[in-house]
């Protein structure tokens, strides 16, 4: 059993409207240091809601109307997220648990170098560090996603959008966060460039030992890359267990639906999700 690192305990979030929303419903999860937990669940059901809201990045009218959000630092100690105050909660984002969003590699700033960019949000988190050393520090971390440091020199526009989220990628390991929350972070890409991101996120945790959420509607994907899955249904979270739990024994009814709804997971074929190589899916 792995040490927690987050402890989201009864969140309920919610949409303030004229007709109020609960996108989140008494919400309960524990993330374990290095563990890769997958999010998954329809649209609408209120996973990104959750990621927001879990980091704090959520806006009005989203409201968290209810629960708890600990952090659980390595050197000890905890963190009530929900209590911090603006300037803590700034340079807690990003050091200690980053994100990548939906479409991140879009919010990439177009007139600025890839290099500028790994430095800016080096000056303003690490400020600390000299130059060479940011410098230094910016070079491994694309290096680590597997885009050549010569890229620091380039503009986004002139990277394909598998390099541009392999960098936003890159931008979130900047100050070794011990959580990344990752939303839908390969979408938007081919599914050969998709695969190709993934394997590297479950590589990059083996050697970082960060602990991820990855968010996706694609629960075959997370049979394949997580060890342990949530699912979420209209605002609750229905089912929480070991990859291979969820994919054999189900335990809610909308789960089994979910299973049942990618055809390649059902039958005999569904054994190469969880244990196959793509190679063979695929064939
Ligand atoms: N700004 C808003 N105002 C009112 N309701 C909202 C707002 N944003 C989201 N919602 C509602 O909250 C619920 C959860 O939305 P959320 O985006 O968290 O779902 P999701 O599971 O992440 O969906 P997707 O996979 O499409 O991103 C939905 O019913 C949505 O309609």
């Amino acid at each position: 059993m792995r040490s927690p690192v987050l402890t989201v305990e009864n969140l309920t979030v919610v949409y303030e409207t004229e007709q109020p929303v609960t996108a989140v419903r008494s919400a309960s999860l524990q993330l374990g240091r290095g563990e890769i937990l997958g999010l998954a669940g329809e649209s609408g059901c209120g996973k990104t809601t959750l990621a927001y809201a879990v980091n704090r990045l959520h806006q009005p009218p989203a409201r968290i109307t209810g629960g708890s959000v600990v952090f659980h630092d390595r050197d000890g100690g905890d963190i009530d997220l929900l209590a911090l105050k603006d300037e803590a909660l700034r340079r807690f984002r990003w050091s200690q648990l980053s994100m990548v969003f939906q479409g991140a590699m879009n919010s990439l700033n177009p007139v600025r170098t890839i290099g500028y960019q790994l430095d800016d949000t080096l000056k303003a988190h690490a400020p600390e560090m000299s130059r060479a050393e940011r410098r230094a520090r910016s070079r491994e971390v694309l290096e680590r996603v597997g885009v050549d440091a010569v890229r620091l020199r380039s503009y986004p526009h002139e990277l394909s959008g598998g390099m541009r989220q392999r960098t936003m990628i890159a931008m979130a390991m900047l100050l070794q966060p011990q959580i990344m929350i990752m939303d839908e972070p390969t979408t938007a890409l081919d599914v050969v460039v998709q695969r190709e991101i993934l394997r590297e996120i479950v590589r990059l945790r083996d050697e970082l030992d960060f602990a991820v959420v990855f968010i996706t509607h694609d629960l075959p994907l997370l049979l394949e890359i997580a060890d342990r899955i949530a699912v979420m249904y209209r605002g609750e979270i229905v089912e929480l267990d070991t990859a291979e739990q969820v994919h054999r024994a189900a335990k809610h009814p909308y789960t089994r639906k979910l299973l049942e709804s990618f055809p390649s997971l059902t039958g005999d074929r569904g054994d190469f999700v969880r244990h196959g190589h793509g190679e063979e899916r695929s064939a």
